[in-house]
């Protein structure tokens, strides 16, 4: 009937003066970013978490807290240590962008009827929706939210807990357990820093470069058609600081850690599995790389010669490598060969995409095969060393809280010169033992320490002089040893 009276020709034009209208009196759009995007990709939707709605979630976190009506967040303890909103119905947040304002306010879909499913309850399906005057579409649309995803995803990545993985034996004999990954992992809190890390300034201004700038170059790595890599060889006497600056390597660049201890892989193809599977920004370490292997097919060799030639080691540095050896002796060889570990940092990692940095440490750099260690398989060698007054500074700073004695630093210094100690020996002479002890007396045992193992130095060495003597007139006039 309607029709009969209605001409045909006035449905267009009274459809754009309709919206026109309409535009006029509210001239607003909506965008909504479910938590669940339900692409219909055939997984099952409630998996497919947005990453929109996630990164939205952190940058209104970040940009709510001097909002009146603010994004309450809460850390749980699940895996990514998400931060999780709990934003009440229609609360809403304004937003600021090259002089337009934006609103966000987030909801939950009401289920209509109740039904039995797999999946979450309807009611569970939260959105942030976002409002904003229809004349700034393009702007929002592209450059805002844009901004918006590269913010919050900025914020997961400083937020994320870091991992400390470790691979260990494990049973493999069922199906289950072929399907699981080889490592295992605890959260990640290691303290130290390279501030806190006690060594020569220069040298550890350029480590801390050399690392900088290593996170900064995928686009060079990617034009000269290299993996993504750097390797680091630390090497140094029992307690210098190689695991400590592993720890403040992986603080500074925030990566993961991977602690490959390589007497418990199998074989080469177990090897390639852990590899594959350490994730981009990660450190891989394989510590004690002198004990790991028998890398060079002359460990027995050179164990009878370390126990032979005592007079050339101190004696501590030869427990330690016997206890080692010890160790490893228990252990059921392993597999892995050289060529399969340089074969994966040479080139495996050139098809996986992520910055990756292994380290090996070594007591022993002189045990190492060379090619192992090479320049171009590991970039980078660097020693640690014994204390000097410098990095005593560092320690001084770190345990005492002091920078400057008129007695006892010059002495200090003076001693680290004319004796050898550990930093990590240096550090435990420095803390505070009794609850309240001062600092004097904390520097004073020091002094003593090193005072100690100045004495005991030179004894050894007037004995390894006297050793040597006595031999040398055991030889013969005119024998070939002799001359
Ligand atoms: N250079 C250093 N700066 C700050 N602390 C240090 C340093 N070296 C050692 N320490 C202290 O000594 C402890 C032991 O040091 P660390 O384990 O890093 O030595 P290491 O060289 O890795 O020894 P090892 O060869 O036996 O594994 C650390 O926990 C740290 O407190």
């Amino acid at each position: 009937m309607f029709q009969n009276y209605f001409p045909y020709e006035l449905v267009g034009p009274i459809k754009r003066y309709s919206h026109k209208l309409i535009n006029f009196f509210y001239p607003y759009i909506h965008i909504s970013f479910a938590e669940y995007d339900g692409d219909g990709d055939g997984g099952d939707d409630y998996f497919e978490r947005s990453h929109a709605y996630a990164a939205i979630k952190r940058y209104l976190n970040a940009h709510s807290t001097n909002q009146a009506r603010r994004l309450r967040a809460n850390v749980v303890g699940d895996d990514d240590a998400a931060v999780v909103l709990t934003m009440a119905n229609h609360e809403e947040v304004t937003d600021e962008f090259n002089g337009v304002k934006l609103w966000w306010s987030s909801g939950e879909t009401i289920p209509s009827t109740q039904t039995i499913s797999w999946g979450p309850r309807e009611a569970e399906k939260r959105y942030f929706s976002l409002t904003f005057h229809r004349r700034f579409r393009d702007t929002i649309c592209g450059e805002y939210l844009r901004h918006v995803l590269e913010e919050g995803k900025a914020i997961a990545v400083k937020e994320r807990r870091r991992k400390l993985y470790t691979n260990s034996k494990g049973s493999e004999s069922d199906y289950f357990s072929r399907r699981r990954s080889l490592w295992s992992n605890v959260a990640f809190d290691h303290p130290a820093t390279f501030r806190t890390l006690a060594m020569d300034p220069d040298k550890k201004k350029e480590i801390v470069d050399d690392l900088l700038n290593f996170s900064e170059s995928k686009d060079y790595y990617k034009s000269v058609g290299k993996a993504w890599k750097r390797g680091y060889l630390l090497h140094g006497p029992p307690g210098t600081g190689k695991s400590t600056m592993i720890a403040a390597m992986a603080n500074l660049l925030e990566y993961d850690v991977y602690d490959l201890e390589l007497t418990a892989v199998k074989d080469n193809t177990e090897l390639r599995k852990l590899l594959i599977d350490t994730s981009g920004k990660s450190i891989i370490v394989i510590e004690d790389i002198d004990c790991s292997l028998d890398l060079t097919g002359q460990r027995e060799k050179k164990k009878e010669q370390e126990d032979g030639g005592g007079d050339k080691k101190k004696d501590e540095e030869k427990d330690a490598l016997k206890e080692k050896l010890k160790k490893l002796e228990e252990k059921k060889p392993s597999e892995v060969t050289l060529s399969g570990l340089l074969n994966f940092i040479d080139g495996l990692w050139s098809a996986c995409g992520g910055e990756r940095i292994i380290v090996f440490t070594t007591n022993y750099v002189e045990k190492l095969d060379p090619a192992l260690i090479r320049r171009g398989r590991m970039d980078k060698h660097i020693e640690l060393s014994y204390c000097g007054f410098e990095a005593f500074k560092v320690l001084a700073k770190n345990y005492l809280d002091v920078e400057h004695h008129d007695l006892y630093f010059r002495k200090i210094r003076q001693l680290l010169e004319e004796t050898s100690m550990t930093p990590a020996d240096v550090a435990e002479n420095l803390m505070p033992k009794l609850r309240g002890e001062d600092k004097e007396s904390c520097l004073e045992r020091l002094v003593k320490a090193l005072e100690e193992a100045k004495t005991k130095a030179e004894e050894e060495e007037k004995l390894k002089a006297e050793k040597l003597a006595k031999q040398d007139t055991q030889i013969p006039l005119g024998s070939k040893e002799h001359a």
